[in-house]
């Protein structure tokens, strides 16, 4: 691996510094050392993958294999959330060359229009679904499915919505459980749409998805696979791994800050070294830690800073605020799956790269508008009126912070009342064991904050699902939705009967129990440094660039103001392709 660096072979500068070569950073590396005049540097806290089974096959993704690979995690739980019982929930988060993209369960796919839309008129020219459209199809090398698994999953696209050159391998998974077909025909008997390409924006309703995996050997496609193997040999890109960033350092020119120098360290005892910055550093260190960098840097809200005795060099209360993350709750049906029929499948993929160890999270799902599936659509919608959902913020939120919120909640509720975006995402996981649900657009909001000036203490997350009532009901509401699909003809020729929660938790108020028992994250966290005007909480403008710092971007999920009804690699790298260019 040629361009990994010891840190003895660095230079003293570089005309680009990226914190973190995840998903969004690694793309950005590839890109801006395409220019062999630029000399550009990533600091990667977690080391290169050593291409292990975990990480390639698709079967073994992170949450397929339970308890995840730690070496390669950052191994953060969210503090205990007393509207779930107390419970603490696993916030896995990459720490490797290729972030989130190396343990992500693949699914590629993008929003509707309105979920961009979204974000252009909250104060972002150029951030609609047509600014970004063509940066999606820059990532992506996209693969058309067989004429046969077309025909049996009445799977339909539109080549002009798609990427044929890019670096991200997007494709159908080889293998598909039988009972999609059921989940499909279910889905069709209660009246939900077979959109003709998720790719165009049209991206409601029940279909099979694209996934990042490589068609012909159905292997991962990530950050680490697209932008770093590729891009390895250049001269003028070096990555030094195993080195976490622990400050930016900063001088005044007039009133703005300048970033002069990124200081890091291999660990909390060795010596700490610093990099000069010629032209910009950028933060691509994720939702969780690009926030946490900015505070221990001196650039966050005043009133946490300095409870650390950190000098507030720019005043800004939105640095991990407006925490937001697709939580998951979910209808379990019988098990369909058994270890003989794993071990066959495992075989099968060693010799033929067929079979079911090329899925990864199960690809039929159903992207559903609110009034679309739930009768109580109207009074959910009335109770998510802006006036009322600022009740529910955390404590102490800044001004600036609670109107980017109500704003936001206006958005939501107008994509909602012209079900132009999803309310849920309704996956039929592993061939039917379990119907689960996905608030696409959850009211709550959290906080990432430092909790010690040790760079190597993690930040606190506390994501506060639903703490906005509406949230909660709409998964319970979902739970009534899931057994309706469950009582269909199609899925009971499956033979499938509901585990959990029972059939017998009926009540709204036992619904609501066994959801806040169950819920749990889909590894969504973002818009702890929402694009956002500055009046409104925001942290970076509509060229990603930190608000009173000259030098300073972020460029990872912490910037989206509002999360897409959509799965968050694909508009990530669409992010990454297009900041710059
Ligand atoms: C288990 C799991 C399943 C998921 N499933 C899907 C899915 O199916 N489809 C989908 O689209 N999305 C999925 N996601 C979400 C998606 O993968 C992430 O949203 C995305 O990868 C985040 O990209 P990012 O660039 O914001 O951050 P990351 O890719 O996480 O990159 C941040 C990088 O910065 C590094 N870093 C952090 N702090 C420092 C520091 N101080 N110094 C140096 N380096 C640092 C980290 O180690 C990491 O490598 C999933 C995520 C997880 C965890």
């Amino acid at each position: 691996f040629p361009s990994l660096l010891l840190r003895s072979e660095l230079q003293d500068s570089y005309d680009y510094v990226v914190v973190g070569g995840g998903t969004g950073g690694m793309t950005l590396a590839n890109r801006l050392s395409e220019d062999g005049t630029k000399m550009v540097l990533v600091i990667e806290a977690g080391p290169l993958d050593a291409y292990e089974k975990d990480i390639m096959i698709p079967r073994f993704y992170i949450g397929a294999s339970g308890a995840g690979i730690s070496k390669y995690d950052w191994n953060i739980s969210t503090i205990p959330q007393p509207q779930l019982n107390n419970r603490s929930i696993v916030m896995t988060q990459g720490k490797l060359i290729g972030g989130g993209s190396c343990l992500n369960a693949m699914v590629f796919d993008r929003g509707t229009p309105a979920d961009y839309d979204a974000w252009a008129e909250l104060g972002n020219p150029g951030w609609d679904f047509a600014g970004l459209f063509p940066y999606f199809k820059r990532s992506e090398t996209f693969t058309p499915p067989l004429e046969q698994q077309a025909a049996d999953l009445g799977i339909t696209y539109n080549p002009e919505c798609h990427g044929f050159n890019g670096p991200v391998q997007s494709s159908f998974c080889a293998y598909t459980y039988p009972t999609h077909s059921n989940f499909l025909t279910a889905m069709a008997s209660l009246g939900v749409n077979r959109p003709l390409d998720q790719g165009c924006g049209d991206s409601l309703g029940a279909y099979v998805t694209t996934h990042s995996i490589h068609p012909t050997n159905q292997s991962r496609s990530s950050s680490r696979t697209a932008y770093y193997d590729p891009a390895v040999g250049r001269p003028n890109l070096h990555v030094l791994t195993e080195h976490q960033v622990t400050k930016l350092v900063t001088t005044k020119q007039d009133s703005k800050v300048v970033v002069t120098a990124v200081e890091y360290a291999s660990s909390k005892d060795a010596t700490k070294q610093t990099v000069n910055v010629k032209e910009e550093a950028i933060l691509s260190a994720g939702a969780l830690h690009s926030p946490h960098l900015l505070q221990l840097s001196g650039i966050g809200p005043s009133s946490l800073l300095s409870q650390y005795g950190i000098e507030t060099l720019v005043d800004l209360p939105g640095v991990g605020h407006n925490l937001q993350d697709h939580c998951v709750s979910g209808t379990a049906a019988s098990d369909l799956n058994n270890a003989t029929f794993d071990a066959e499948q495992g075989e099968l993929y060693y010799n033929e790269r067929q079979g079911r160890w090329t899925d990864g999270l199960p690809s039929a799902l159903a992207f559903m508008p609110l009034l679309n599936w739930t009768n109580l659509g109207e009074s959910i919608l009335q109770g998510m009126t802006p006036s009322n959902a600022i009740a529910y913020l955390p404590d102490g939120t800044d001004a600036p912070v609670a109107a980017g919120y109500m704003s936001q909640v206006e958005s939501v509720v107008k994509m909602h009342r012209a079900r132009s975006t999803a309310a849920q995402e309704l996956m039929y996981l592993n061939g039917g064991t379990a119907f689960i649900s996905i608030i696409m657009h959850p009211l709550s909001r959290g906080t990432v904050s430092l909790t010690s000036i040790d760079p190597f203490v993690n930040p606190l997350v506390d994501t506060r699902y639903l703490t906005h009532p509406a949230d909660g009901q709409l998964l319970v509401d979902a739970i009534r939705y899931n057994r309706e699909i469950i009582a269909t003809e199609a899925i009971q020729q499956t033979g499938a009967v509901e585990v959990s929660p029972g059939p017998e938790v009926i009540s709204e108020k036992d619904l609501l129990a066994s959801v806040k028992k169950s819920v749990s994250t889909v590894w969504h966290p973002s818009g702890t440094c929402a694009m956002l005007p500055y009046e409104q909480g925001g942290v970076v403008d509509p060229d990603l660039m930190v608000y009173g710092v000259l030098n300073l971007r972020v460029v990872d999920a912490s910037v989206m103001p509002i999360l897409p009804g959509a799965h968050m690699q694909a508009t990530i790298y669409a992010i990454a392709e297009k900041v710059f260019f």
